[in-house]
């Protein structure tokens, strides 16, 4: 089977990104598949230029085509925090429980209506001599007052997806990967590289 390679070390990424490529008779292959890969700095204020910087330096350092992943969480009453700085909201060590800790802190005693929120993720695809493509995709929510659910992994137990009726954490994967941030942002890159001619091999 053809393979395609996500600049990611993280492991809940990388299981999504399995299950959303494999349809498409693709197996992802990950950083976790190559240790001696030291993580690229994170230095952009935005998902798109964090993603590309991943994918340029990564598909450089292997001299063939990657995909790369910058997600986060916006909340509107922080701001659009925790943003760029979701994964280590709380601290340096990346820490999911720390950072869900800290997100409800924050928004304690702000009321159900003000407690919305967009999952956000930016996919790059860069290939050594080729132009970098760039899709955003977003998956509208709210802060719950408390964790629900143990599916996903990050702030999926306080993320709650109104038209689901249920916190992200409390979907099965396969329909987490019909609705989440990462789906649409894929579908969006796979309608590029279709009106493009082209396709992931
Ligand atoms: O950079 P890589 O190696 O891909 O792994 P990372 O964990 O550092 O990933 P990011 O820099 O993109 O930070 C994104 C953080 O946002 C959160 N996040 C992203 N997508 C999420 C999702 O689908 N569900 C819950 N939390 C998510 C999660 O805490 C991540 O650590
Ligand atoms: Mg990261």
């Amino acid at each position: 089977m053809e393979s395609v390679i996500i600049a990611t070390k993280n492991k809940g990424k990388a299981k999504e990104f399995e299950k959303l490529f494999l349809p498409k008779g693709l197996v992802v292959k990950t950083l976790l598949d190559y240790a001696e890969i030291e993580d690229v700095e994170e230095t952009g204020s935005t998902f798109e230029e964090n993603a590309i910087l991943k994918a340029e330096t990564i598909a450089n350092n292997l001299g063939v085509r990657v995909i790369a992943d910058d997600s986060g969480l916006e909340i509107d009453a922080l701001e659009g925090r925790p943003g760029v700085y979701s994964a280590r909201y709380a601290g340096s060590e990346k820490n999911d429980e720390n950072n869900i800790d800290k997100v409800l802190d924050e928004l304690q005693g702000v009321p159900e209506s003000e407690r919305t929120a967009r999952f956000c993720c930016a996919l790059a695809m860069a290939e050594p001599g080729k132009e970098t493509l760039t899709v955003f995709g977003t998956c509208e929510g709210r802060i719950l007052n408390e964790r629900r659910g143990t599916n996903g992994f990050g702030y999926d137990p306080i993320f709650y997806v109104e038209t689901e009726g249920k916190a992200m954490a409390e979907l099965a994967s396969d329909e987490k990967n019909k609705i989440s941030h990462r789906a649409n942002a894929i579908r969006k890159l796979d309608d590029l590289l279709q009106k493009r001619g082209e396709s992931h091999e």
